[in-house]
């Protein structure tokens, strides 16, 4: 399969390294960045600036986007899907506004939007919720799904860490969004939600509505150890009198409870359903090999589904 990427950062470097252990029928073709500059000491990298030549390129069957924003990306990915390009994007901020539009598109032009890697990093939580809505009734979802986040306030609770210390040690290591506070505002995991509510329900939430409490430096940390308590950011979907409810708040979560002991950059994700009752998955929820390994699980799965 010929691919190409638009974005070389945390991720789409990962990509590129984990290419080097794939299977040869990928071929990798132009890498769309900002400032080659930056990335002189990728030699064997063919990067360029012109994304046209990426997306009127006839031969790149699959782009995969890892470089993030609303603008210009939106273009982009819509200009391929409309030349018949499957996209494979890790893009939760775009989606969470656009997936029902990106997705007709893929359907019109008969090509392929994969996302597996825009929700829990490296857990497989798309393709797992996608096969089993064919048979089981989603009725909660609830979840710590920033990794940055969870990596803050683990390092301030265990690690007595201020919060810009640890918000500083998840920029270094790759977990937190470029230039911005979409994680510890909640964003970033109320954008997550929506596509998990896409998904489970079937229905297009506004994420303006999520209803988020943000992460600041005036947490009293002190009072929850004080009642054997953790501070947890976690996300959740609901149904009440068959409305969506869809809400990111900051728990006080007993020591004795599961998700108390879901620390660092791990996310953790939890779907109530009508046969299984609860279903939990855990797993790096960031960082930029989890997220590769996300990206080439929809590779391979684009690639099986063409032979
Ligand atoms: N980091 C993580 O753990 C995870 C990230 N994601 C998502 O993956 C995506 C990428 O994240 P990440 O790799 O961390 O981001 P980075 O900021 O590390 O990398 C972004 C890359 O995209 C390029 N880029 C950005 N804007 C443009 C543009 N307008 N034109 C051309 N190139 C552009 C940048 O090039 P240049 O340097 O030249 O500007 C850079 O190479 C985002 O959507 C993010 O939300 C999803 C899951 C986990
Ligand atoms: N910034 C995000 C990256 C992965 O989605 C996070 O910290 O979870």
């Amino acid at each position: 399969m010929k691919w190409a990427m638009l974005g070389f950062g945390t991720v789409g470097q990962a990509v590129w390294h984990q290419a080097q252990r794939q299977r040869k029928s990928f071929s990798l073709g132009h890498v769309l960045v900002r400032h080659p500059d930056h990335y002189r000491q990728f030699k064997q990298v063919d990067l360029v600036t012109d994304p046209q030549l990426i997306i009127e390129n006839p031969d790149v069957e699959t782009v995969v986007e890892v470089m993030g924003g609303l603008h210009p990306a939106a273009e982009y990915i819509s200009a391929c899907l409309q030349r018949g390009k499957n996209v494979v994007t890790a893009n939760k901020a775009l989606l969470a506004r656009q997936l029902p539009q990106l997705q007709r598109l893929a359907q019109t032009y008969h090509c392929h939007l994969c996302f597996e890697a825009s929700v829990g990093g490296g857990i497989p939580i798309i393709h797992t919720l996608r096969d089993l809505v064919r048979r089981d009734r989603v009725l909660a979802i609830d979840g710590i799904l920033n990794g940055t986040s969870n990596y803050v306030l683990t390092a301030m609770q265990q690690g007595g860490l201020s919060l810009q210390q640890a918000l500083s040690e998840a920029q270094q290591k790759g977990y937190a969004e470029r230039g911005s506070d979409l994680d510890l505002t909640g964003w970033d995991a109320a954008n997550k939600l929506v596509i998990l509510a896409n998904l489970a329900f079937h229905r297009f939430y506004p994420v303006e509505k999520v209803a988020r409490t943000e992460i600041t430096d005036d947490l009293d940390i002190g009072q929850a150890a004080e009642h054997n308590q953790v501070l947890k950011q976690v996300g959740h979907i609901a149904i009440a009198q068959g409305k969506l409810k869809i809400r990111v708040t900051l728990d006080q979560l007993p020591a004795s409870h599961l998700p108390a002991h879901v620390d660092g950059v791990t996310n953790w994700i939890q779907l109530t359903t009508e046969h299984l009752g609860k279903l939990s998955l855990m797993g790096p929820g960031a960082g930029g090999d989890a997220t590769a390994n996300s990206i080439w699980q929809d590779l391979l799965w684009l690639s099986d589904s063409q032979k």
